[in-house]
């Protein structure tokens, strides 16, 4: 699938009239089987434009296309588009359920899609050992809860659960920004497999040397952001 943002203003309606637009007419775009990586410096937004892309946040203009299917300010988006999306965020503390435990968290789109109203993580025994494997998770991991974990381990784990669906876009926020060089790496390598079987994946990252390792196309985001002129 290919991602596409085209044309999108936006500011935090928090933000106060004179605060200026945080995106004023901004593009870009994600092939299949393309790893585009963002860079940004801190505050410029990068946080903020991974979630319009992921439809988690509205634009106020402009629209988000995925395999040439728009999405605009106010569009539904229906659940067979958001199976196709897998998405980690900047923060999983943030972003976990402190009540699930890891496998749980991880099986829940799997649980979800099978009809289940809860991660039933027991029926999924096979899928959940070998994406920890995938993420470099200790399976026994699988029963604690994340405040029994590190950042890191959650922050794994979270993209594990995003990995379960086998996404065709994916959406990272700083997923390595908790791990080691050499986890750092594999994680990486394994964003880069995402995209071999087609995906289009875009990532942002302060560590733009590991981003550079994997990405087909960087991208800084205070260059892509120049206001429209008039
Ligand atoms: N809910 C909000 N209300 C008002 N302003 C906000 C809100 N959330 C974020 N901002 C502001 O929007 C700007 C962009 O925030 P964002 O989190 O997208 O930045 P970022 O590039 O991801 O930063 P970092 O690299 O430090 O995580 C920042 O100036 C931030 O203060």
């Amino acid at each position: 699938m290919s991602l596409e943002l085209r044309g999108i203003s936006f500011n935090h309606p928090s933000a106060g009239p004179d605060s200026g637009r945080l995106f004023d007419g901004l593009s870009l775009s994600v092939a299949p089987g393309e790893i585009v990586g963002l860079g940004a410096p801190s505050g410029a937004g990068k946080s903020t434009l991974l979630r319009i892309a992921a439809l988690m946040t509205p634009a106020d203009a402009g629209s988000v296309i995925i395999q040439g299917q728009e999405y605009g300010p106010g569009s539904p988006v229906g659940r067979h588009i958001r199976r196709s999306m897998g998405v980690v965020l900047q923060s999983p503390r943030a972003a976990a359920d402190p009540r699930l435990r890891l496998g749980a968290l991880i099986c829940a789109p799997l649980s979800f899609r099978d009809g289940s109203l809860r991660p039933r993580p027991q029926r999924y025994e096979r899928e959940l050992a070998e994406l920890a494997e995938w993420v470099q998770l200790d399976p026994a991991l699988l029963w604690r809860y994340p405040h029994q974990v590190s950042d890191g381990q959650l922050q794994r784990a979270m993209l594990a659960r995003a990995l379960a669906l086998e996404p065709d876009v994916l959406i990272c926020d700083e997923p390595t920004a908790q791990l080691d060089p050499g986890t750092t790496s594999s994680i990486m390598g394994l964003l880069a497999d995402r995209a071999a079987s087609g995906a289009a994946v875009l990532i942002a990252s302060h560590d733009g040397a590991a981003l550079a390792t994997v990405a087909h196309t960087m991208l800084e985001l205070t260059q892509i952001n120049q206001p429209n002129p008039g």
